[in-house]
């Protein structure tokens, strides 16, 4: 049971406004969820009606040899059907991967006090931010999830504001894994037969944002979502996760004897990096990359933790599907907007699948 003085508006604030997080409330030791996180039935995550992505990860090292063109074509038909793939030997050390997850462990691991410290609107830097759910205020139901967000500006102000428990290992995670994540974006987009200036890919990717999500044990797992279903609002996202599972993704279309509309777990498979498109790849490539909807789920016996990095337009960018593809294809299937007002959009409604992608919408 909670504690009594967590009921109704006492438990949000406790959870969301004083900073203690899922990980305060759990430290409680809850038997069962309260019902602020009791998701509606329909969100709810059914572990055994889902099947597992069984694709090995791609191999990037071969892009530097012979079969330098089927890696290509892995990654985009990858990317044109689940919108979600793996990725191997793709430059970040798999040792740093390891101390990832660790720095994780220590800052959620810190007495709520410490992290508070990062909390919106006290933070000593608007890139850093601390919180949980996604936007409690708009959800009908909270996500069993604590976060810490970092906006990446200079490696200065990474190094003054960062935590510390994590910040050395943060920046080399980002550097290695943006480099990565360029050479993929330049191979999708080369793919749409598009070429595009040094200088249009880093205004494209100029947004580069690491979240360090800490999801609780949870005693009920089969009412609450960790994550719920969403799409990244980005061009690309590359995700660490640890060895607990959980990352769904809801098929497309039907592929390899999955129907659409399926959830498929993307495995955790040691040393890989997981992959996936952003709505701002669907709309630049004219809806032919999608950006998938994914939901994570929570677990009752062990906590889990997942790294991800957004690499997303400069909120200056304007944004749109290409002109030669809409030439190409005859029709916009998007309308152009400025990068900004897709994330105030993006972040003043509680998760709703894909729905962030209708901002984008034709009128
Ligand atoms: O924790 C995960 O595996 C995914 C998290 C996620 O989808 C996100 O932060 O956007
Ligand atoms: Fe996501």
């Amino acid at each position: 049971m909670a504690p009594s003085f967590l009921d109704g508006n006492s438990l949000f604030n406790f959870v969301v406004r004083d900073g203690n997080g899922v990980k305060g409330l759990v430290d409680f030791g809850l038997s069962e969820v309260p019902e602020q996180f009791v998701q509606p039935p329909k969100e709810r995550i059914d572990k055994l009606n889902a099947s597992t992505l069984d694709n090995p990860p791609i191999d990037l090292s071969k892009l530097d040899g012979p079969q330098h063109e089927q890696i290509v074509e892995e990654i985009a038909r990858a990317a044109e059907t689940l919108g979600f793939f793996q990725v191997m030997n793709h430059g970040v050390p798999v040792e740093l991967l390891e101390s990832l997850k660790d720095a994780v462990n220590n800052f959620f691991g810190q007495p709520p006090e410490k992290k508070a410290v990062y909390r919106k609107g006290v933070s000593p830097s608007p890139s850093v931010k601390y919180g949980t759910s996604f936007v409690p205020d708009k959800e009908k139901a909270l996500e069993w999830k604590d976060y810490i967000s970092m906006a990446y500006t200079t490696d200065a102000e990474a190094l003054e504001y960062w935590p510390q428990e994590c910040r050395d290992v943060v920046l080399e995670y980002l550097r290695t894994s943006i480099k990565m994540a360029r050479k993929v974006v330049e191979i999708l987009i080369g793919k749409l037969g598009v070429t595009l200036d040094d200088s249009i890919i880093d205004g494209l990717i100029g947004l580069k944002v690491v979240n360090m999500n800490f999801y609780p044990a949870c005693p009920n797992p089969e009412l609450t979502v960790g994550v719920g279903r969403h799409s990244d609002m980005g061009m690309l996202t590359v995700l660490l996760q640890d060895d607990i599972g959980g990352l769904y993704v809801k098929m497309e279309e039907e592929m390899d004897g999955k129907r659409k509309g399926d959830w498929v777990e993307i495995p955790a498979v040691p040393g890989a990096l997981v992959i996936n498109v952003g709505d701002t790849l669907q709309i630049l490539s004219n809806g032919r990359y999608k950006s998938a909807e994914h939901r994570v789920r929570t677990t009752s016996t062990k906590s889990r933790v997942s790294i991800p990095i957004f690499a997303a337009p400069k909120p200056t960018e304007r944004i749109g599907p290409l002109p030669q593809l809409v030439e190409r294809d005859g029709v916009a299937r998007y309308r152009e907007f400025i990068f900004e007002e897709y994330m105030n959009n993006f972040f003043s409604n509680a998760h709703d699948g894909k729905k962030s992608l209708d901002f984008a919408n034709n009128i």
